[in-house]
C-alpha cells in the first residue's frame, strides 16, 4: 500500500442557490464551492469540499503544490504546511464578511478554511485505502445516525427577473404563514423535527410572530431563531423574554462577545453562536464571561474534523454545548459533518445544514434524510462518490461566469432588487 500523494486536483464550481434572505441581503443565484481531490500513488482518490470564493482559491492553489510526495496519513503535517502559505493582508478583517456571516477573518481562519478540505480528502483516501470509514479514523462512532434541523429562511419565490437562475420549487416565504408552510414541507420531505429560522430580515416583532406561529403549528418541537447579530442587547432581551417558553436557544442575537455576555446575563434562554466564537483564540474570553452556552462548530473554518473534535472536548470541559453550523454546502461536506458528528459524545442539538436548499450536487447519489437524520456511512472513507460529469458541468458554469459569482456577496445580490441597499449597520434593531 502506497499512501504517497501523487496528484492534487482543485475544481472551483458554481452551484444553484435559491433567493434566501438574511440580514445582509439575499443569496445570489449561484454560489462558489471548491472541490478538492487528493490522489495517492495507488490511484485512490480522496475528496473534500470548502468555500470557493477567490480568497480561498488564492490560498488553495499554492497550498496544493506542497502536497505531492507527502502521505495522506500525515494529517498533522497538513496544518504546519498550511502555516507556510502567505495570506494577503487585504483579506484579513475583524469585520463579519458580506455574505458569510461567520465571524472574523483572521489569517489563520482563512488558512484553516482551506486546509480543512484537504484534511477531509486525505482522511477519505486513507479510509478507502484501509477499508475503514472516516468515523473509524476519528476514533469511532458513538451513534448510528446524526440529526439535522430544518433550516428555515425567509425567501422570495424567485431571484430578480433580470438575473438568470435555476428555479426552485419552494415558493415565497415572507410572513409567519409562509414560514410555517415551509416548515411543513421540510418535515414532510425530510422528517425534520427541529426548526431554525434565519432572522434579522424583518423587524423583531415580525420574527417573534413567525416563531410563535411555528410553536403553534409544531408544539413541543425545538425552535431556534438566528438574526446574525442584528439586534441590540435591549432588543435581544425583549425577544428572549417573549419567546422564552418556546426557544431551544437564541443564536447570535447581538454581535460580539461583550454584547452576547450582556444578553446572556439577562436571560435564561441559552445563547448559541457561529459568530462570536469561530476560532480557538476567541474561546477563553467568551467562556470566562459566560457569553455563549452552545458553540456551533463548522469543520470548514475550525480546521477540519479533528479540530472539531478538539473544540467539542474544550466545550465539554467548560460545560458549554456544541452543535454544528452550516453555510451553503454540498454532499461531500454533509458526509464529512455526519462522520465527525457521529464521534462527538455530547451532541445534544440537531445540526444545521443548508443541503436541502441545494438542488445540485457533485455526488453520484445524493445523501438522504430519514426522520431528519443521516445514517452514518460504514463504507470506506466518507462513503460518497464523485460524479465527474456533474463536477465538470458545474465547473464549466464557473468558467463561463465573468466573475459576478466567483465571490459570494449577498449585499450586491440584494442591490439588484433594491439599488439603494447597503448592508445594514449593526445593531439594526
Ligand atoms: O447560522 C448562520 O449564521 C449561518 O448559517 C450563516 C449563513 O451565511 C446564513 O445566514 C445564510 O446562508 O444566509
Ligand atoms: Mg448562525
Amino acid at each position: 500500500m502506497d499512501l504517497t500523494i501523487k496528484d492534487v486536483r482543485l475544481t472551483p464550481i458554481l452551484i444553484a442557490d435559491p433567493p434566501l434572505l438574511n440580514t445582509q441581503g439575499v443569496h445570489q443565484p449561484y454560489t462558489p464551492r471548491l472541490i478538492v481531490e487528493v490522489v495517492t500513488a495507488d490511484g485512490v482518490t480522496g475528496i473534500g469540499e470548502t468555500y470557493g470564493d477567490s480568497k480561498y482559491l488564492d490560498l488553495a492553489r499554492p497550498y496544493a503544490k506542497k502536497l505531492p510526495g507527502r502521505k495522506v496519513s500525515d494529517v498533522n503535517a497538513l496544518f504546519t504546511l498550511g502555516d507556510e502559505v502567505d495570506v494577503d493582508r487585504s483579506r484579513i478583517s475583524d469585520q463579519v464578511d458580506v455574505g458569510g456571516l461567520r465571524g472574523v477573518q483572521t489569517a489563520d481562519k482563512l488558512r484553516l478554511s482551506v486546509v480543512s478540505a484537504f484534511e477531509v480528502a486525505c482522511l477519505d483516501a486513507l479510509g478507502k485505502t484501509l477499508g475503514l470509514p472516516v468515523h473509524a479514523l476519528l476514533g469511532g462512532k458513538v451513534r448510528d445516525a446524526v440529526e439535522y434541523s430544518a433550516y428555515l429562511f425567509y425567501k422570495w419565490a424567485d431571484h430578480p427577473e433580470a438575473v438568470p437562475h435555476e428555479k426552485d420549487d419552494w415558493g415565497a416565504a415572507i410572513d409567519p404563514a409562509g414560514i410555517v408552510e415551509q416548515a411543513r414541507r421540510f418535515k414532510e420531505r425530510y422528517g425534520f423535527t427541529s426548526f431554525k429560522l434565519k432572522g434579522g430580515v424583518f423587524p423583531p416583532d415580525d420574527e417573534i410572530a413567525a416563531v410563535r406561529a411555528l410553536a403553534e403549528a409544531f408544539p413541543g418541537h425545538p425552535l431556534r431563531l438566528d438574526p446574525n447579530g442584528a439586534w441590540s442587547v435591549e432588543t435581544s432581551l425583549r425577544v428572549a423574554r417573549e419567546l422564552r417558553d418556546v426557544l431551544e436557544y437564541l443564536e447570535d442575537p447581538a454581535l460580539g462577545t461583550s454584547a452576547m455576555a450582556e444578553v446572556a446575563a439577562g436571560t435564561d434562554v441559552p445563547l448559541a453562536t457561529n459568530m462570536c466564537v469561530t476560532t480557538f483564540a476567541e474561546i477563553k474570553e467568551a467562556f470566562a464571561r459566560d457569553a455563549v452556552q452552545v458553540v456551533l462548530s463548522d469543520h470548514h473554518y475550525w480546521g477540519g474534523l479533528r479540530n472539531t473534535q478538539h473544540l467539542a472536548a474544550i466545550c465539554r470541559t467548560f460545560g458549554v454545548g456544541v452543535s454544528m453550523h452550516s453555510n451553503t454546502h454540498l454532499g461531500i461536506s454533509l458526509a464529512a459533518m455526519t462522520h465527525v458528528a457521529a464521534t462527538v459524545p455530547d451532541l445534544h442539538h440537531a445540526c444545521d445544514s443548508h443541503y436541502p436548499w441545494q438542488s445540485e450536487d457533485v455526488l453520484t447519489d445524493r445523501l438522504t434524510f430519514t426522520d431528519g437524520r443521516i445514517t452514518v456511512p460504514d463504507t470506506p472513507g466518507l462513503g460518497v462518490d464523485l460524479d465527474r460529469d456533474r463536477l465538470q458541468h458545474l465547473h464549466q458554469r464557473w468558467l463561463d461566469d465573468n466573475g459576478t459569482y466567483h465571490d459570494r456577496d449577498d449585499e450586491s445580490a440584494m442591490r439588484v432588487a433594491d439599488p439603494t441597499w447597503t448592508t445594514p449597520t449593526v445593531p439594526r434593531w
